[in-house]
């Protein structure tokens, strides 16, 4: 029977990749999506982006909107300092038993809690759930027109501090238009656009990175 394309992602992180090392499965991922199948993973060239923001917040708490397949999870969970914890939000139950292996291969399952489900049903929730206060990095990389009304639902659950960091994906490809906008505009973010291509393409697209200013 046909397998799907995250088992065949998943099968070449097993392949290709070595165990408890993030960088070598983050390598497999890229070459399998660059060499032989597509997939909408953050990719190589806005990766190197991701992984200079969070460098630079070095955070504490991170909240990914949208695992997939764990690509961009592992990614950001390698970079974060030993007690740091990482909570990443997918809705797909296939997605997220993949994801799970790779984050598995990884040897980051301790770093990070995946949550199987909606952002918008979810993100009212993390408080009392995984006793949180506030985010210091959210990465939003799920459905693109969730991108505002989430936003907005962080701010009213109080998950946002003054200068806690949104870092979204696909602002360009396929688009947030919405969400751009009202970043951009309102007096309570300071946004920057990191323009880059659409993973494993020469497309354009991009990173928006905007501080909430509280
Ligand atoms: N917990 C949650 N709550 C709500 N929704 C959730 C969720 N968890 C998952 N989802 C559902 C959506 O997840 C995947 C979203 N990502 C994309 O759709 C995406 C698409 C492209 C793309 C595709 C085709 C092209 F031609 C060009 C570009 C590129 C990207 O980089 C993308 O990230
Ligand atoms: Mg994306």
């Amino acid at each position: 029977t046909q397998t799907t394309r995250p088992q065949r992602i998943l099968a070449a992180v097993q392949k290709n990749a070595t165990r408890g090392d993030p960088r070598s499965v983050v390598k497999a991922i890229d070459q399998f999506c660059r060499h032989k199948e597509w997939a909408m993973n953050v990719g190589d060239e806005k990766g190197c982006i991701l992984d200079s923001v969070v460098t630079e917040v070095n955070p504490a708490t991170v909240l990914e909107l949208g695992t997939y397949c764990g690509y961009s999870t592992v990614r950001i969970a390698s970079l974060l300092p030993s007690h740091a914890k990482l909570i990443t939000l997918e809705f797909d139950p296939g997605n997220a038993a993949i994801a799970r292996q790779v984050i598995a291969w990884a040897g980051l399952a301790d770093k990070i809690q995946l949550v199987e489900g909606a952002s918008g049903d979810w993100i009212p929730k993390l408080k009392e759930k995984f006793g949180i206060e506030t985010f210091d990095l959210v990465f939003l990389d799920h459905w693109k027109d969730r991108y505002l009304p989430d936003t907005k639902l962080m701010e009213e659950c109080g998950l946002l501090r003054k200068g806690s960091i949104l870092l979204a994906d696909n602002v360009i490809c396929p688009g947030t238009p919405d969400y751009l906008e009202y970043i951009r505009n309102s007096p309570r973010y300071k946004s920057q656009y990191f323009k880059s291509h659409l993973e494993y393409t020469k497309a354009e697209d991009g990173l928006e990175k905007s501080v909430f200013l509280g």
